[in-house]
């Protein structure tokens, strides 16, 4: 198996079959809607609010609320009075599976619902995914996080509707460090490692640093990525903003911190402070550009001709070291 990372790999052009890349289609079919762009903003808390919600949902972008915190059923409740879809997060714990119930009782059939624990790969995570497919059958379930192809078979047999794949690849991750596993420095590869046997789509959750990377995924067989450290840091984050030496930042923690989790007890994330750059749909106006170019390099018009590309893996003195055909 080859290994590489995001930095380690390049696409390859292919002649140009578009006269601007306004012509160049970055939408994506997810599940029951079509979204334009194929990135979600984590489901953290310091990178998704409801107002944020609000706002994708309202101009078509995908979004996922995270699970802290929060009374969820209130959440699809108010996204339904407001005519817009309803995309939750739950654990697999008993408070979970009475969320799910309290929603099937009030009729609230939440869109999208993303479990949503450290290690996927569980049978906590099944009986969660059955629970969800017997009380609301209509919601499209994703599931995860994992980081194997045995995993996604299992999560797919299971009955989820797409798997997010990543264990620690993460800017806030410590999971590497602080268990010796996961899918950190190897995630783009892992990503195509899963798709080999995936039959339905990937979330590839993770390591995304530039916007470039979105279309590496796409290329190694994601239909969407995740997007937590690109997005923390915009004025209209929900992160506390923090001045240092005059320069303001936001903060950005993981979910498995103790900044997010109240105690230090299966401490797998830390805490940042990002620059703020700015506004949130300036960032995904120029990530839609970006992607537009990079179908139009992959000699495309549609997102998924970004396919079809060769690619080179870079060696350590960054000299192409493989063309793959
Ligand atoms: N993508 C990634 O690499 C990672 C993401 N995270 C994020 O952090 C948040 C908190 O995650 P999590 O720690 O799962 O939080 P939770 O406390 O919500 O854990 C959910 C449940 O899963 C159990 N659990 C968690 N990890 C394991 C494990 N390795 N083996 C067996 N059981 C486990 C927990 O029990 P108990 O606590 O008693 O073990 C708990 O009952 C989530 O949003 C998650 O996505 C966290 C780590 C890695
Ligand atoms: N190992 C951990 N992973 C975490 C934690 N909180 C969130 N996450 C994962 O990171 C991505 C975002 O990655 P980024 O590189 O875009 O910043 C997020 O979607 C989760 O899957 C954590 O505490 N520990």
């Amino acid at each position: 198996m080859e290994i590489f990372d995001y930095d380690h790999v390049l696409l390859l052009p292919r002649k140009c079959r578009v006269e601007s890349r306004s012509e160049c289609d970055t939408s994506v079919q997810f599940g029951p809607r079509s979204f334009k762009l194929p990135a979600v903003p984590a489901n953290m808390k310091t990178v998704v609010d409801e107002p944020l919600c609000i706002w994708l949902a309202q101009n078509d972008y995908f979004y996922v609320m995270h699970r802290f915190d929060l009374d969820t059923v209130a959440f699809v409740r108010r996204m339904h009075e407001l005519g817009l879809y309803a995309s939750i997060s739950l654990g697999i714990k008993e408070q979970d599976r009475a969320t799910v119930d309290a929603l099937a009782a009030q009729g609230l059939v939440p869109d999208y619902i993303t479990i949503d624990i450290a290690h996927g790969h569980a049978d906590s995570v099944k009986h969660m995914i059955w629970h969800i497919k017997d009380k609301l059958p209509q919601s499209f379930v994703i599931a995860g996080n994992v980081g194997t192809p045995e995993a996604v078979i299992d999560v797919e047999n299971w009955g989820a509707d797409a798997t997010k794949v990543g264990i620690g690849p993460g800017k806030v991750c410590i999971t590497k460090l602080k268990t010796g596993f996961g899918t950190g420095g190897w995630q783009l590869s892992a990503v195509k490692w899963c798709a080999r046997v995936a039959t339905k789509p990937l979330i590839a959750d993770g390591g995304i640093r530039s916007h470039g990377d979105i279309a590496k995924s796409i290329r190694f067989g994601a239909t969407m990525v995740m997007v937590g450290a690109l997005f923390a840091g915009h004025e209209e984050s929900p992160g506390r903003t923090v001045e240092v030496d005059g320069e303001l930042f936001k903060e950005y923690y993981g979910s498995a911190s103790d900044f997010n989790k109240g105690e230090y007890r299966h401490v797998e994330g830390k805490r940042i402070l990002e620059p703020i750059k700015g506004k949130l749909a300036d960032t995904l106006l120029e990530m839609q550009q970006d992607l537009q170019s990079s179908i139009s390099y992959s000699g495309g018009r549609a997102l998924m001709d970004i396919r079809k590309v060769n690619y080179v893996i870079l060696g350590g003195d960054n000299n192409a070291e493989h063309l793959l055909m």
